[in-house]
């Protein structure tokens, strides 16, 4: 087993993954490179979600391997992976889901507490993160108090809020109107670029794949082309400072 080149944070070699014998990967290999923003495109059924999954150690592949640094994350038991996940890597949902019992500011430092910091200090990052997404307000409301894009942005503090590594968002704006899901989409990026996260997002709108730095694309379980964009300006979407203080 050969490491992958330093500057990839994400590696996969000839994924294989079927769910009960019918195949949704087959043999797909990519890299992802430090605080690099990567789409992952194709249509319904082409087995983005079973990527990400395998990517970020939710699912083990059948063959091949996945790299986190130069950790191979394929060999690796239950319990490290969930480490791995709860340290290293944040997720949001195609739904935003978040505990109804809890506020907002508690949901949004759930992923602190699981790592055992106090509750004053997770509070503190929480409220920071909320406000940095412009939900900062809504910290003691519960969920269901809060429209879809204001939860999706929560979910977004939540993924973000311990300093993770990569986040990996599987179609964050799929339950979106069309006006929430750009903003909601730039507030990810904006926040994830202006923090150096790199971002792995699962979407079949061609929106999304715009404000990425990379876009791949994936058919029946293979990849089947990449879509290397110009260098963003700096004034270009990709890298807008949308109205947040990220
Ligand atoms: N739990 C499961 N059990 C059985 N088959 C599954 C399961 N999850 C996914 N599949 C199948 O695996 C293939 C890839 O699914 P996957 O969800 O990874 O694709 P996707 O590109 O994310 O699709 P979508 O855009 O609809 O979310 C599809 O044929 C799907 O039906």
């Amino acid at each position: 087993m050969v490491a992958p080149p330093d500057n990839d944070v994400l590696r996969a070699r000839a994924l294989h993954f079927s769910h009960n014998g019918s195949p949704a990967l087959t043999g797909v290999s990519l890299g992802v490179r430090e605080g690099e923003i990567l789409a992952v495109g194709g249509p319904r059924g082409a087995g983005k979600t079973t990527l990400l999954r395998c990517l970020s150690g939710q699912l083990l592949p059948q063959q091949g391997e996945v790299w986190f640094n130069s950790t191979p994350v394929h060999t690796m038991g239950a319990l490290v992976r969930e480490r791995l996940r709860r340290d290293r890597f944040g997720w949001i949902d195609p739904e935003p889901a978040l505990v109804p019992e809890l506020n907002v500011w508690e949901n949004t430092a759930l992923p602190l507490m699981l790592r055992g910091t106090g509750r004053r200090p997770a509070k503190n990052a929480a409220q920071e993160w909320l406000d940095r997404l412009d939900v900062g307000h809504l910290a003691r409301k519960r969920p269901g108090a809060l429209r879809m894009a204001e939860r999706q942005r929560v979910a977004i503090a939540r993924a973000l809020v311990h300093a993770p590594n990569v986040v990996f968002a599987d179609e964050p704006t799929a339950t979106l109107h069309r006006a929430d899901r750009a903003h909601v989409l730039r507030t990810l990026t904006a926040a994830a670029r202006s923090h150096a996260v790199t971002v792995v997002l699962a979407t079949h709108d061609p929106e999304v794949s715009a404000l990425a730095d990379r876009t791949v694309s994936l058919l029946d379980g293979r990849l089947v082309t990449t879509v290397p964009l110009p260098a963003a300006a700096p004034d270009s979407e990709g890298q807008a400072a949308c109205s947040l203080s990220v």
